[in-house]
């Protein structure tokens, strides 16, 4: 579930030879695998491989060999000159008998597979000329595409397209994911991506000390509130969730819901007068209480055990909201800023970030969708095309001093300690008006139960991508709530919980 960096990549496989391990032979292995996954893939027909001048190459003609030795027709068209390839690339182009086309679009025929082969971690430019009209020509060619490492064209730190991208079918990558096989368009163009054993010694991550996770339940189990039999509902925590005026009430609902289905022992949705009657007829088990002022608000926060606040959904642009916010940041707890009390700081973000670094114990959440983060982090987003949005939360979390989410179908949530994790499990139909309150309520609620802010933005990110997919499209955000007791009974299964 660790995500490895280009660079810490190289360093695993040096780390791996250097402990008596010999790098030819993980190119054996990383071309076996592919081999092994194009029989899964096409078990019949012709099989062409594209194969480029590094060791994505070599690891190409390790697999024409072996599929070639399995009686199935390959060929392979080389990017440059053999008598060009140097090192463990060389080597395995040596092993290779059969056919080697020449470097055109023409030379793909009509396979049944495409192998692609021809850049890896090593992408370190716009893909031009030759190379890019064979991409394209593998894109248009019909065939499944397996594609060795990465996509070609697609780079393995930012999972950006540089210039074009190879389309596969499948991707098959070695000892560890990449943050491109999961960041947006990256994971599009890997098609499903599986993780091959190349031989490389987990241990090797106790000295590169990854900090990129993907977000998925094997990582965050350990921090995964789990009510003890003899707990108290204040063992879980109280949220509070502030409401807007009484014409914009409903996000702060859906966001309250959402936190006590969370599991958060008790939410009160803290409403200004004019909203108090519309509020208290919605709710049922969430309390309502009359907050009107800034004043009012730090009166009722006295009370300690109210250690969780949402503000955002709904609350409106401004003075109000800031200064709500600003008191909530006053004191030692956790605090959810989303949607309007973003914006509300769009002009003053060092106030924000100020009041953040100075709360006892931060345990600070922002949640921008691009629009929000675009305001609050204009210096980070004019530099849009040079950082990924790996980049872009993790040096936000570092300027916010907050655990910052940036929202999307590749949700990252980044934390100041430089720990980052990506989410994949997010539905296209997610994207539904009011979802994003719901996040920001489950955040709260499992902070509430004091998971810890980096963790509990996490698992809150996955936990609403699988309700989203568990209830499946004609999703509204209604809905979402009320499938977490599912996800909930499945994750307490998973981790062997005894319900
Ligand atoms: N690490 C490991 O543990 C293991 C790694 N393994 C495998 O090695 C792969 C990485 O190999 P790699 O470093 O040789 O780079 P690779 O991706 O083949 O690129 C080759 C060359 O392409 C060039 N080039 C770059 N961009 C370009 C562009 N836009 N347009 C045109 N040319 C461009 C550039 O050369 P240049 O032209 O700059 O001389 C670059 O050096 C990795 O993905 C995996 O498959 C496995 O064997 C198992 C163990
Ligand atoms: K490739």
């Amino acid at each position: 579930m660790e995500l490895l960096s280009v660079s810490e990549m190289t360093c695993a496989d040096a780390l791996a030879v250097e402990g008596g391990g010999d790098s030819f032979a993980l190119m054996q292995r990383a071309g076996q695998a592919v081999a092994a996954a194009a029989q899964t893939l096409a078990p019949s027909g012709d099989i062409v491989v594209v194969a480029g001048r590094g060791n994505n190459g070599g690891d190409g003609f390790i697999a024409a060999a072996d599929l070639a030795a399995r009686g199935r027709n390959v060929a392979v068209t080389l990017l440059c000159k053999p008598e060009t390839l140097t090192g463990d690339a060389a080597r395995a182009a040596k092993e290779w008998r059969g056919p080697l086309l020449p470097f055109t679009p023409e030379s793909l025929g009509r396979p049944a597979l495409i192998i692609d082969a021809l850049f890896g971690a090593g992408l370190d430019r716009e893909v031009k000329g030759e190379p890019r009209a064979m991409i394209e020509a593998i894109n248009a060619s019909g065939a499944s595409v397996l594609a060795v490492d990465l996509p070609s064209g697609v780079n393995g730190n930012s999972g950006e397209a540089m210039g074009v991208a190879v389309n596969a079918t499948r991707t098959v990558t070695f000892f560890r994911k990449k943050p491109g096989h999961l960041l947006l368009p990256g994971r599009v163009h890997c098609g499903e991506t599986r993780v091959a054993d190349i031989g490389i010694p987990p241990r090797v991550l106790d000295v590169i000390h990854p900090k990129t996770f993907e977000n998925i339940p094997e990582w965050w189990r350990g921090h995964f509130p789990v009510p003890g039999i003899a707990g108290h509902k204040y063992g879980r925590g109280h949220a509070v969730v502030m409401s807007g005026g009484m014409a914009e009430t409903g996000a702060a609902r859906l966001a309250a819901r959402a936190a006590l289905r969370a599991g958060a022992g008790l939410v009160t949705v803290a409403s200004p007068r004019d909203a108090l009657a519309v509020n208290a007829a919605a709710l049922t088990a969430v309390m309502v209480r009359e907050i009107g002022t800034a004043v009012d608000f730090a009166a009722y926060l006295e009370d300690d055990r109210l250690n969780a606040c949402v503000i955002g959904p709904g609350a409106g642009i401004g003075l109000r909201t800031r200064d709500m916010a600003l008191t909530a940041l006053s004191g030692p707890r956790a605090v959810v800023l989303d949607a309007d009390a973003l914006t509300s700081f769009a002009d003053m973000p060092q106030t924000l970030f100020d009041a953040i670094a100075s709360q006892p114990g931060a345990q600070a959440v922002l949640t921008p969708h691009e629009g929000e983060f675009a305001r609050l982090f204009a210096s980070l987003a004019g530099r849009d095309h040079a950082l990924s949005k790996l980049e872009r939360a993790r040096l936000a979390a570092q300027e916010s001093h907050a655990v910052v989410l940036i929202k999307g179908a590749d949700t990252v949530v980044a934390s100041p300690d430089g720990r980052a994790s990506i989410a994949e499990n997010a539905p296209p139909w997610l994207a539904t008006a009011g979802a994003g309150d719901v996040l920001s309520g489950m955040i709260g609620g499992m902070l509430a139960q004091r998971v810890p802010a980096f963790e509990a933005a996490s698992i809150a990110v996955w936990m609403h991508g699988e309700a989203a997919r568990r209830f499946g499209p004609g999703l509204i955000a209604e809905d979402l709530a009320d499938v977490l007791p599912n996800v909930f009974r499945d994750l307490y299964r998973r981790f062997g919980v005894v319900l």
